[in-house]
């Protein structure tokens, strides 16, 4: 039989085919070859794009779900899982220990820089040095004792807190505590760091300062994942609508914090030092190297507006929710609470003896963590051993409370709200146990956190002993979903109590 040309070409064709995909594979199996050789972590486990990308992480973050993310692919691949070509996150409590500690600390990632930009503070400086010596000079008015020149304000705005909740139910039927908590929270901390409240409680709104600052966050969510993209717009100045919102924003916030310190200055040169403390009065009285810069002094207050409200806003929310659910739990509660008087002071709720208010507590913080996501930091020189892996220096290290605290070796059941698994609390359980971060860059807020959580607690249920969850408005369980950014916050945006 004769070949003809059209008999050979599909031939060559289908040949030539071959060898195309056959040198195609050949190359790919060269790159991933030769990308393994140049890829420290390859053998770190975890899904395959993440060794090119952190793309879907980053798809997660912006969309309030990153931790929950984070936390299926612990399930599927272990307590170390790489999430992008230089990053990988850890769910092991003697690794975090050796992360998050004070002697030979790991540096906070640039990460931070990018979330919250342009002027380093107590929060996102990076620098060992400039944080050690904003901490010497931040930690002490915020300490246990400390706090103590503070504790008639707080207990004021607690009490308006109370009241306001009670005048809401009359009119309304149920009092929203969600917004009652953040107002609570912002008056407190605005007026421990500006000298003056922003009488969120008095005048029952949020004011423009705290919605840009909520705005303010938003944009810091979408900057810290495309860090990039941000600084080639920023460098060509690209024009865009919601830049320039951004700008006005930050410019008005800086205006306002500037004004009110200015406003408190004023008033500590006229009427005496120690005429109205705030937690910054040491910061003005420092002087030489310990000193620092009013633009520094500024900034460490905007943060403390932002760290110190709806964090703890959001853990007595998701407290007095949780205690609602569950009659079991309130009685013991309201019972227990029945050894303060109605008078009661902070004071007593630390010399009488009330565990099960601190298990509520810490229960809240474990299953309700304020800040879930990730705290990253950055291997320092010589690398470091994890989880029987060898992670190179500059590669960043991340735990998440989210699964730190649904460890369940540590806590069985993890799922459940149980405080009485704060009775006899095991190793295991303390170790894993990390709501307020910990080592050197630990919560500073911690200990006033805790006088609003014990005060907050306290007062509600002894004011309102019947709470139970209200259906107004359509609220349910949905409302309370937790959208995981940086920071909890339940998904409604409030959350109704029947008062009765
Ligand atoms: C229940 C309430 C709170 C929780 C759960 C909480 C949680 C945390 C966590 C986990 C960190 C570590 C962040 C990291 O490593 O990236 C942190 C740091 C911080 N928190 Fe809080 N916080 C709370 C309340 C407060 C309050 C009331 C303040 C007010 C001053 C505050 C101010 C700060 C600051 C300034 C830092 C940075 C500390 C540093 O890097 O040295 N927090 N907080």
């Amino acid at each position: 039989m004769s070949t003809t040309a059209m008999d050979i070409t599909p031939e060559l064709l289908k040949s030539s085919n071959l060898y195309a995909w056959g040198t195609l594979g050949l190359v790919a199996i060269l790159l991933l070859f030769s990308s393994n050789l140049n890829d420290p972590i390859a053998n770190v486990p975890g899904p395959w794009y993440t060794k090119w990308t952190d793309l879907l992480a980053k798809y997660y973050w912006v969309t309030g779900r990153k931790p929950s993310y984070i936390h299926d692919l612990h399930h599927t691949y272990g307590p170390i899982v790489r999430v992008g070509p230089r990053e990988v996150y850890i769910a092991d409590t003697k690794a975090a220990q050796s992360i998050y500690k004070i002697k030979n600390e790991f540096p906070k990632s640039r990460w931070y820089l990018d979330f919250v930009p342009f002027v380093e503070t107590l929060f996102n400086t990076p620098d060992i040095a400039l944080h050690r010596r904003f901490r010497r000079l931040l930690s002490s008015p915020l300490s246990e004792s400390g706090l103590k020149t503070f504790l008639p304000q707080i207990e004021h705005k607690v009490n308006l807190a109370i009241q306001g909740m009670g005048e809401e139910h009359k009119t309304r039927g149920a009092t929203d505590v969600y917004k009652w908590w953040l107002f609570m929270t912002t008056d407190v901390i605005g007026e421990l760091s500006f000298g003056e409240s922003f009488r969120m409680l008095e005048s029952g709104k949020i004011n423009q300062y705290i919605t840009d600052l909520q705005s303010a966050g938003k944009m810091g969510s979408y900057r810290s994942a495309f860090p990039s993209l941000f600084g080639f717009i920023a460098r060509f100045h690209i024009p865009l609508p919601m830049l320039s919102k951004a700008r006005v924003i930050l410019q008005r916030m800086r205006n306002y914090s500037a004004e009110s310190l200015r406003r408190h200055q004023a008033i500590v040169e006229k009427e005496g030092p120690d005429s109205r403390p705030t937690v910054f009065s040491k910061v003005y009285k420092a002087e030489g190297e310990e000193s620092i810069s009013p633009d520094h002094v500024r900034s460490n207050a905007q943060s403390y507006i932002v760290a110190g409200s709806d964090t703890t806003s959001n853990t007595l929310t998701y407290l007095v929710w949780s205690v609602c659910r569950d009659p079991g739990i309130k009685s013991r509660l309201v019972k227990e609470l029945e050894l303060l008087s109605d008078d009661f002071t902070y004071d007593d709720t630390r010399s009488i003896h009330l565990p099960y208010l601190e298990h509520v507590i810490d229960e809240t913080l474990r299953r309700f963590p304020a800040a879930p996501s990730g705290l990253p930091r950055e291997v320092p020189e010589g690398g470091a051993e994890l989880c029987g892996y060898h992670i190179p220096a500059g590669y960043t290290v991340t735990t998440q409370n989210y699964s730190l605290h649904r460890d369940a070796d540590a806590f069985p059941d993890p799922e459940r709200f149980d405080p009485s698994r704060w009775e006899n609390p095991t190793q295991a359980m303390k170790d894993a146990f990390m709501p307020f971060g910990g080592g050197s860059r630990i919560c500073i807020g911690l200990h006033l956190a805790k006088v609003e959580l014990r005060l907050g607690t306290a007062r509600f249920f002894k004011a309102f002993p019947n709470a139970k969850m209200s259906s107004l408005e359509g609220m349910s369980d949905d409302d309370m979903f937790p959208k995981l950014f940086f920071l909890i916050n339940p998904q409604g945006h409030r959350c109704l109590i029947d008062l009765q």
